[in-house]
């Protein structure tokens, strides 16, 4: 296996009874890189997702992920990437601190090291002052930072973003890019869905799902000089209409 290439996918295939969710998909994501999965509701994301981060077995194809195989070491997968999706989030009823001793035990980290991320996830997302409240008690964008931060508690190699930014606002989303950023520039791979097209054009490369399949799949710039299109929204709905 390439080392560079961190998730190498060959006609992944899921089906349910006879319904194609994931029509035969082929891709490969870079160390390092940001790559945007996008697709209208319903296209496939979260099944593909699901199979990638090894809680779904795949109906036909390969695909590795770390350097793991998803059908035959799915354990090891999960121990080297993070997950977070809107519905995974923190315990409302923990306070910021237990959370993240919580997940770092989770996760198996010491009760040093988990001590040592505490403090600094806190400072890093100028949490200081509400480390001692209930998550339940904080606006969505902190717990989307903060469960993002969580995700990475155990320095996985690739974390897997299931639309992390949704119903918050520009500003906060903007922020929560600026930490999506700083991983990928220690080296994590970042994997996300997202509905918003301004988060497109931050990505490395963007692939499009329509109907289970992969319909196009470059970096924003070459995808929009091939719609012929003013922006990521116009190259998505010329796709997604067809
Ligand atoms: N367990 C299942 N059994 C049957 N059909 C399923 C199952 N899971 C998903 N599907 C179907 O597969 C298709 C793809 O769903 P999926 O959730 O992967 O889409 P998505 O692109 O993630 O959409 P969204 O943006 O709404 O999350 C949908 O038509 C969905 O109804």
């Amino acid at each position: 296996m390439n080392n560079d290439k961190v998730i190498q996918v060959e006609s992944l295939t899921k089906m349910f009874g006879d319904f194609i969710a994931v029509n035969d998909i082929t891709f490969d994501v870079n160390k390092g890189e940001i790559f945007g999965f996008l697709g209208a509701n319903g296209a496939g994301k979260t099944t593909a997702m699901k199979m990638l981060i090894g809680i779904s077995k795949p109906t036909f194809g390969k695909a590795h992920v770390a350097g793991f195989d998803v059908f035959t070491d799915a354990e090891n997968i999960k121990k080297n990437i993070g997950y977070m999706s809107q519905k995974f989030a923190l315990y409302d009823d923990l306070t910021v601190k237990e959370n993240i001793t919580f997940f770092g035990g989770i996760y198996g980290l010491s009760r040093k090291r988990i001590k040592e991320k505490a403090n600094t996830l806190i400072e890093e997302l100028g949490l200081g002052n509400v480390a001692n409240q209930l998550v339940g008690s904080l606006p969505l964008g902190w717990k989307q930072k903060l469960s993002f931060s969580v995700s990475l508690i155990h320095d996985p190699k690739i974390v897997f973003l299931d639309e992390p930014t949704g119903g918050v606002d520009p500003i906060t989303r903007r922020q929560f890019w600026e930490l999506i950023y700083k991983a990928a520039n220690q080296g994590t791979t970042i994997f996300v869905t997202t509905h918003y097209m301004d988060e497109a054009e931050y990505c490395d490369r963007v692939s499009i799902m329509v109907n289970g399949k992969i319909e196009a799949l470059d970096t924003p710039k070459k995808l929009k000089e091939q719609f012929k299109a003013a922006n990521m929204n116009d190259v998505f709905l010329k796709l997604a209409r067809g």
